[in-house]
């Protein structure tokens, strides 16, 4: 029997999200449950460089491989509404992303290997910083995973709401964009609403950098590659009659190909550059792509998973379409062989980052159950 509440652990996470690099409660959460599974072949570890990831090893009895499996622990700056009875105890946080269910199959998955000693060595990476900051790249950066934290190979997964409950998908090849953020301060002069020529007005020049973004898709990206650039905050001014100082804006570059990623990110220099030229601001402006790579799928690992899941009858599978959500697990697949794969929470309702998502905890006992397959499986290959 698996020593894990999985629905408990994963309402626990939930009522506590917090935000990248600042993952405390839940580190301290994650190692007092995993610290209850102890066994001479486990082994705890902490990063003290990023005290809020946690890594555990579970010795196999006769490795070929160390395969690695990663679970993000942050989560977003949202107001939840989903009214649910353990919401959110943290005002303004919220698990809006699915990050407490992977952190609960992960859970799921590492408490089952601790009562069955695995054949291969495993290593479990519960990683902080998914959404900003880039924690799986700070961590392989730092050197963590050398020697016996080596993966041979790595496996993560994504909750997608618009899937069936449980189900796995996944598909050869790039499965998620890269990213990169965009953060862009205008400075002009404030002024009199009455007196214009007088000013530098910087939410003119937020407006124009707003609109000619919107060429770099349509005019600068192959339309069979596609791109995205989206544009989710403005601050600027503060009432009607007075010409705003300052704007700033922060969005998001994405592309499945890094080739198209650094074109867009040299399209969006030369628009804050010909905005500032035609309109007198000043700009200061920061492009982080930092680990958000494209997600690109080994051939190998993903073949093997796409065959285990494909055969296995108590598994629903699909393959899948690749998508423009971002995730810092493309670092690590840029570094070791791996595949990623969404599990399907059945909300179709609310997307991923909605204050209303509420995924189905009844995909965690077939994702814990079908990737525990899956290893099983792998490891006797
Ligand atoms: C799965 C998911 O939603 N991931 C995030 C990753 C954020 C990357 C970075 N902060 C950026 O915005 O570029 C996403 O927004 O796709």
């Amino acid at each position: 029997m698996t020593p894990i509440d999985l629905k408990q652990v994963r309402r626990d996470l939930h009522r506590i999200p917090e935000l990248a690099l600042h993952e405390t409660q839940t580190h301290q959460y994650l190692k007092q449950l995993v610290m209850q599974w102890q066994q001479p072949w486990v082994t705890i570890r902490e990063i003290p460089e990023l005290p809020t990831a946690l890594l555990v090893r579970v010795a196999g009895t006769d490795p070929q491989r160390t395969i690695g499996y990663r679970a993000d622990i942050d989560a977003l700056p949202i107001t939840e509404a989903t009214g649910l009875p353990f919401a959110s105890e943290h005002a303004g946080l919220m698990h809006a992303c699915g990050h407490d269910m992977h952190m609960t199959v992960g859970l799921g998955i590492l408490a089952y290997f601790t009562q069955h000693q695995p054949k291969d060595n495993l290593i479990f990476f519960f990683q902080p910083a998914e959404e900003a900051d880039y924690g799986g790249k700070r961590a392989y950066d730092l050197g963590v995973f050398t020697d016996e934290w080596r993966p041979d190979e790595f496996y993560g997964l994504h909750d997608h709401p618009g899937l069936p409950t449980g189900q796995i998908a996944t598909r050869q090849g790039t499965l998620f964009a890269g990213t990169t953020e965009i953060h862009v301060t205008f400075t002009g002069k404030g002024g009199h609403a009455a007196y214009p020529h007088e000013a530098v007005d910087a939410v003119v020049a937020g407006a124009m950098f707003v609109n000619q973004v919107q060429t770099i898709v349509s005019r600068n990206v192959d339309p069979v590659r596609g791109g995205v650039v989206t544009l989710g905050a403005f601050h600027a001014g503060t009432v009607s009659n007075v010409i705003a100082e300052t704007a700033h804006l922060d969005g998001t570059i994405r592309a499945f190909r890094q080739q198209d990623i650094e074109m867009m990110q040299q399209r969006v220099r030369d628009i804050v550059a010909g905005v500032a030229l035609a309109t007198g601001v000043t700009a200061d402006l920061q492009l982080i792509q930092g680990g958000y790579m494209p997600v690109e799928n080994d051939d190998t690992t993903t073949a093997l998973f796409m065959t285990y899941m494909t055969q296995a009858t108590d598994v629903d599978f699909s393959e899948i379409a690749p998508a423009m959500t971002g995730e810092d697990f493309g670092f690590l697949l840029q570094k070791f062989p791996g595949t990623m794969f969404w599990l399907g929470v059945g909300d179709p309702t609310h997307a991923l980052h909605n204050a209303g998502l509420s995924p189905d905890e009844a995909a965690l006992q077939p994702g814990v159950d079908a990737m525990v397959g899956y290893l099983n499986w792998r490891m006797m290959q």
